[in-house]
């Protein structure tokens, strides 16, 4: 082996789910609980060293983004000072909000970037890194591809986060790569009274400071799903000393739900703006709005867990739905497409309808009837083909954050799975599935 070969760092992809919101969005917001599960559907990031050890390079060919950076321009001599870190093993500690002085030191880094949402993403990018790694990390390639619609109310923005977050703490080596496989429980539980952080909540906290960066007040919902998959009953806690409350949802009852998006982009910053603009013009009202969601998913949650799920079981979860649906139809976070497809769910008979995510366009979920026909539910899809909206089959309740190691993959393989060309030429999203997941029992999950 030569001293290049050994300093050649390794490469690896990471990769973490869409969710899907069943209720409680926006209020989650607001410190109430919410109810939501992780999707098949996911984004996949690709790291691999650079020829040129001193370039970071980005590629997100899904939003155009091209970007590189010499690793010795950015400024970290006079961000030192700002990170905060724990006197006990020297890790960054997230802070409650971004800190203003390293966004302003990031920002001649950013300044070629005119393009709302590749700056957005370079900041979340640049903001992560600065605390993850150091000037001695070498420069990367990243390649990031998704099979989620972006902007679609799918938490395409949490899987991003996550990625980004998972990648740069393993990178910075702040956590070790996971060891636990696809079909194996988690070997050494995590002891919640432990002072030390496990590496899923290291990641999660450094993923809810990107989604910081791409919505400003994000609850935190979307990115604990993508980090530890599964089904989560979530709670953010207003204050800042209590951590939020994350209830995995172990027995998710065996509900059938269609997923179809309007296609009619949104942008989750803006409505979690409008929802807060409506609390301060309105607080009274509002206030009665976002604790009639609290108490519903309250009350779904309860049914979700009771033992022998069933028919009388799902009818109220779907009335639920409904009066989900009305109440952020009442918080001005809806859109014609949505009541279109809504319309025609009702109009069909197949089940109950509502927004999913942060509404304003994107995706809408259906709770299937246990006796509707598979007859009547293609009949349905192809109505919304009509309309130009797009009909999701996926499953719930999949794995959260996975590492895939270039030495886990054979290395007859290992070359074409660790293209950045490859990786970003591919089409389809089962192709992106086989490319990045090789055959998927190879991946391991913190
Ligand atoms: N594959 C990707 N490549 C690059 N950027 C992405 C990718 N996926 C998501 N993003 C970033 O996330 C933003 C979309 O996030 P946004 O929160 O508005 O929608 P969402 O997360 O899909 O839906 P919701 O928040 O309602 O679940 C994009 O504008 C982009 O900045
Ligand atoms: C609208 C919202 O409740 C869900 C977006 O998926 C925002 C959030 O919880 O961060
Ligand atoms: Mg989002």
């Amino acid at each position: 082996m030569t001293k290049l070969d050994e300093e050649r760092p390794a490469s690896f992809c990471v990769s973490a789910p869409g969710k899907v919101i069943i209720y409680g969005e926006h209020a989650a917001v607001f410190g109430k609980p919410a109810i939501a599960a992780a999707l098949s559907l996911r984004a996949y990031l690709q790291v691999t060293p650079n020829d040129d050890p001193n370039t970071i390079t980005l590629d997100f060919p899904d939003i155009g983004l091209s970007q590189s950076w010499n690793r010795h321009d950015l400024p970290w001599e006079d961000i030192k000072g700002y990170i905060q870190r724990s006197s006990s093993d020297l890790k960054p500690l997230v802070t409650p909000e971004l800190i203003p002085e390293i966004t302003d030191l990031l920002s001649d880094a950013l300044d070629d970037i005119d393009n709302r949402m590749h700056y957005v993403l370079c900041h979340c990018f640049l903001y992560l890194y600065v605390h993850l790694c150091s000037h001695d990390t070498l420069g990367m390639h990243f390649t990031a591809r998704s099979t989620l619609p972006i902007g679609a109310g799918l938490g395409s923005s949490a899987s991003t986060a996550v990625c980004l977050a998972a990648s740069m703490a393993y990178l910075g080596g702040h956590v070790e790569r996971p060891v636990t496989g696809l079909n194996e429980r988690v070997r050494s539980p995590h002891n919640k009274h432990h002072a030390i952080i496990s590496p899923a909540d290291f990641i999660d906290e450094w993923s809810f400071v990107g989604e910081k960066c791409f919505h400003g007040n994000p609850s935190g919902i979307d990115n604990a799903v993508a980090t530890h998959g599964g089904a989560v009953m979530f709670q953010r806690t207003v204050s800042s000393i209590n951590p939020n409350v994350r209830t995995n949802m172990r027995n998710f009852p065996p509900i059938k739900l269609l997923l179809t998006n309007t296609k009619v982009p949104r942008s989750t910053a803006e409505l979690v703006g409008g929802v807060g603009k409506m609390n301060i013009e309105f607080p009274q009202v509002s206030q009665a709005i976002l604790d009639a969601i609290g108490h519903l998913s309250n009350e779904a949650y309860q049914l979700m867990i009771r033992p022998g799920f069933a028919e009388e079981e799902l009818l109220i979860l779907q009335k639920l739905v409904n009066i989900n649906h009305g109440l952020l139809v009442s918080m001005g976070v809806s859109h014609p497409t949505l009541e279109q497809i809504k319309v025609i769910t009702d109009t069909n008979k197949i089940g109950a309808t509502k927004l999913t995510g942060a509404g304003g366009g994107g995706c809408a979920i259906t709770l299937i009837g246990s006796d509707v026909s598979e007859e009547k539910i293609q009949a349905t899809i192809k109505q919304f083909e009509v309309h130009g909206f797009e009909t999701f089959e996926t499953s719930l309740g999949g794995k959260g954050v996975g590492l895939l190691h270039e030495s886990d993959v054979s290395l007859e393989t290992r070359d074409r799975v660790f293209s950045p060309e490859v990786f970003q030429s591919l089409g389809s999203r089962k192709e992106i599935e086989n490319l990045a997941g090789v055959d998927q029992q190879v991946w391991k999950f913190w």
